[in-house]
């Protein structure tokens, strides 16, 4: 990577966690645009956001006229495209965004406050999208302290991922409890980091995949409430092998504590399995990825999950990992719980080349990781973008479908759909009381070209 383009990063990981990190902008409006969500396609659609919430979203500009006049918005014809009443485009206190090609007025609110309308020209504007699994990007790991959080949460979210579980890959014991200090200590400082996801130390020998094997351990009742102490309210997610010997008591004592477990990492024949998911268990841990698959005489834990509705299924949709085929069978026999996953380690975004996952080392060709030692695929250099855009290109699946599985899908997994204590407005969706998590693509292209993450212009 040449080192404009390096040092452009830094500034990037700069300018984003000042961002996030301050306060929303008071009004954000954004017109002319074609809504998809998990609801479906609307075009000419609005959305005006308040303070970091959506407040009123529609169609066609007369309709936003209206509502300008609810709020106070001062000059409301001035959003207004060219041949109304009011500025057209470059005219006045219009400014053109020339980075993204993208075309904005200014207004003013009754206090006084601006409020940027941008016109969207047709492209897609979706929520931002919600990636519940991912280890890294940009070089770094969740696990690498407050910067390595800085830096892969920016990789991330210049590509459309505006909030994100942070995995943390298997380690020692004291290890994991620092690493979740340190999630929780960004938690509280940024509403992009929604908590962490322990993949390990809970995790079946056999399918191991690319963690640390001298670190898995069976979750004693000591081990699972030491965790929760260092977690203080952060871990969200656990992956379990749930035939360890504690592993069905271990989910139990988890789901009590509010965190969601999650199936993976196992080899647990359907009966356990099913146990696991009637203990409390939430989420099914990238499916068919380090775990033992179907089989007509052994079906193992992957029916169990399909046929339990309460049960969110992870899928890292990057074609090598899970090919086409059964990545279209999976999207069929679990309607509307496939998340979309990217399983992201720190090259992501990155040239080929050496990295590390945990205390291990890997080597990245041609955009697959695998560890130096056994060959074992060690994570994806995915990004929900990417995931979004080869599901509606490559596997025909409806843009609605798509962006579902990367928004409303792994928002529910935790209850995110809906008022709670961690995201406060929900997300996940386009309408009024949601968070005001939007993002503009290309129509054609998916590229993510405008991003706002609970109210603040991050790219
Ligand atoms: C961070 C992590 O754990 N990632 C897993 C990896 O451990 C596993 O080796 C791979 C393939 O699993 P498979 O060979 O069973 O499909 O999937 C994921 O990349």
């Amino acid at each position: 990577m040449s080192d404009q383009v390096m040092n452009g990063r830094v500034q990037t990981v700069e300018q984003v966690t000042k961002v996030v990190t301050s306060g929303p902008d008071p009004w954000i409006v954004v017109r002319n645009a074609r809504k998809v969500d998990a609801r479906g396609i609307e075009q000419d659609f609005w959305v005006i956001a308040h303070d970091g919430v959506i407040a009123a979203t529609g169609c066609g500009d007369e309709a936003l006229a209206s509502v300008y006049c609810v709020f106070g918005i001062e000059d409301g014809a001035a959003g207004m495209p060219s041949g109304r009443k009011g500025l057209a485009e470059g005219e006045g206190h219009d400014k053109g965004d020339e980075r993204a090609g993208i075309a904005m007025s200014t207004l003013r609110a009754s206090d006084g406050a601006p409020v940027e309308v941008v016109d969207a020209a047709g492209r897609n504007l979706t929520p931002g999208y919600v990636d519940i699994h991912a280890h890294g990007a940009w070089g770094m790991s969740f696990d690498d302290g407050v910067e390595g959080i800085g830096t892969a949460r920016a990789g991330h979210m210049m590509h459309g991922t505006t909030r994100q579980v942070l995995s943390l890959i298997t380690n020692p014991m004291d290890v994991i409890c620092d690493n979740l200090k340190t999630v929780r200590s960004q938690m509280d400082r940024r509403p992009d980091v929604l908590g962490a996801h322990l993949e390990g130390p809970f995790l079946a020998l056999s399918r191991k995949g690319a963690h640390d094997p001298n670190c898995l351990k069976d979750p004693t009742d000591d081990s699972v409430d030491q965790l929760l102490e260092a977690g203080d309210g952060s871990i969200r997610q656990i992956t379990i092998a749930p035939e360890l010997p504690h592993g069905v008591s271990a989910i139990r004592r988890f789901a009590a504590a509010g965190v969601v477990p999650a199936v993976g990492h196992c080899d647990a024949d359907y009966e356990t399995a099913r146990r696991g998911f009637e203990s409390g268990a939430g989420i099914m841990t990238h499916m068919f990825n380090a775990m033992n698959g179907l089989h007509h005489r052994e079906p193992g834990p992957i029916p169990a999950a399909v046929e339990d509705p309460r049960v969110t299924i992870e899928l890292i949709n990057d074609g090598f990992h899970v090919q086409n085929p059964v990545l279209k069978m999976a999207l069929n026999f679990a309607p509307h719980r496939i998340a979309f996953v990217t399983d992201a380690m720190s090259a992501t975004d990155c040239p080929d080349g050496p990295y590390k996952l945990g205390a291990l080392d890997v080597t990245v060709k041609d955009g697959h990781a695998r560890l130096v030692s056994n060959g074992a695929i060690a994570g994806s250099t995915l990004l929900l973008e990417k995931a979004v855009q080869r599901a509606i290109t490559v596997l025909g699946i409806s843009p609605a479908d798509a962006v579902e599985a990367a928004t409303l899908t792994p928002a529910h997994a935790f209850g995110f759909d809906r008022s709670n204590p961690v995201t406060g407005a929900p997300i996940g969706l386009l309408s009024p009381g949601y968070a005001a998590d939007l993002l503009l693509s290309d129509p054609e292209t998916w590229r993510v070209e405008r991003v706002w993450c609970a109210g603040r212009i991050v790219r």
